[in-house]
């Protein structure tokens, strides 16, 4: 159903396991290492925690596996941007107290639940998404805003491993099945061509068993001109 045959697998038959395997087999206590931060380094929230579900930890556990492989990288998760930028270009930015969108929601399981892994090979970032129950939008689904962020997030991650400094010019979604508020799917993203400055990514966002399409989306990311204003530069990091 996705477009790369090493990810494909992993949606024939969601996790391989049922929710009453899960409940006859809980999920085993994973090491502190798994759990905490390095010392010295900001929290990477694109771990495991309590909230994830057995189909978020499997699906979690096959990527993992995968980057064994060596094809597959994980990307950490920060609560802030600049957390996320190599330590040179942050020399001479003043600390500041803001949080990246995604991360805005301190408690486990209620907000934006992600992890997302990178393909650079295939130009390719796929999140897997749990939303949590602070995204709602009709009872018991997530908000379409809330799709529309993790998709920009995640189309705009894939831009950046492959552009640099980029920002968001346009988003085109169509919305084709609610997601289901805890449920989980997958945010399958690539870079379809660079024009210059411009770069074309799509997006689908499907069930874990591949069964159903909750939406498709195209966009454009424009690289930033380091000739232009300042002030463009400085809201970007
Ligand atoms: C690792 C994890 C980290 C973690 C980080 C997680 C990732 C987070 C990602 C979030 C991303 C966002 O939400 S960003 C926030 C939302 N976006 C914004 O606020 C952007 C607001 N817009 C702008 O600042 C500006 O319009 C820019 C930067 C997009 C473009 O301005 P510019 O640099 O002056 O570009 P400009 O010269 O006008 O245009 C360059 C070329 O692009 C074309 N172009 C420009 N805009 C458009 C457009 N909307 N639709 C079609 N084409 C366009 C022009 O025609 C031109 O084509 P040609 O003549 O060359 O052919």
């Amino acid at each position: 159903p996705l477009r790369s045959a090493a990810v494909g697998p992993l949606l024939s038959g969601s996790s391989g396991r049922s929710r009453r395997d899960a409940a006859a087999h809980p999920v085993p206590p994973r090491s502190p290492q798994a759990l905490c931060s390095q010392p010295g380094r900001p929290k990477d929230y694109a771990l495991p925690n309590a909230s994830w579900s057995r189909d978020m930890l499997d699906l979690y556990d096959r990527f993992l596996a995968m980057t064994k492989e060596g094809l597959w990288k994980r990307i950490p998760s920060y609560n802030n941007v600049l957390d996320h930028i190599p330590g040179k270009a942050l020399r001479g930015l003043p600390s500041r107290d803001t949080r990246l969108f995604l991360r805005s929601i301190e408690a486990e399981g209620v907000g934006f639940e992600y992890v997302m892994f990178l393909n650079s090979s295939e130009k390719r970032v796929v999140c897997l998404f749990q939303p949590g129950s602070y995204l709602e939008g009709h009872p018991g689904f997530a908000h379409g805003g809330s799709i529309a962020t993790i998709i920009d997030s995640t189309i705009g991650s894939c831009a950046i491993f492959v552009a640099g400094r980029v920002m968001t010019a346009n988003l085109s979604i169509n919305y084709m099945s609610p997601v289901p508020l805890g449920s989980v799917v997958l945010v399958d993203s690539k870079v379809d061509k660079v024009e210059g400055r411009k770069v074309f990514l799509s997006c689908k966002v499907q069930s874990v068993d591949g069964g159903t399409l909750h939406a498709e989306a195209t966009a454009l990311f424009i690289q930033l001109d380091a000739t232009k204003s300042q002030k463009q530069q400085a809201s970007c990091q």
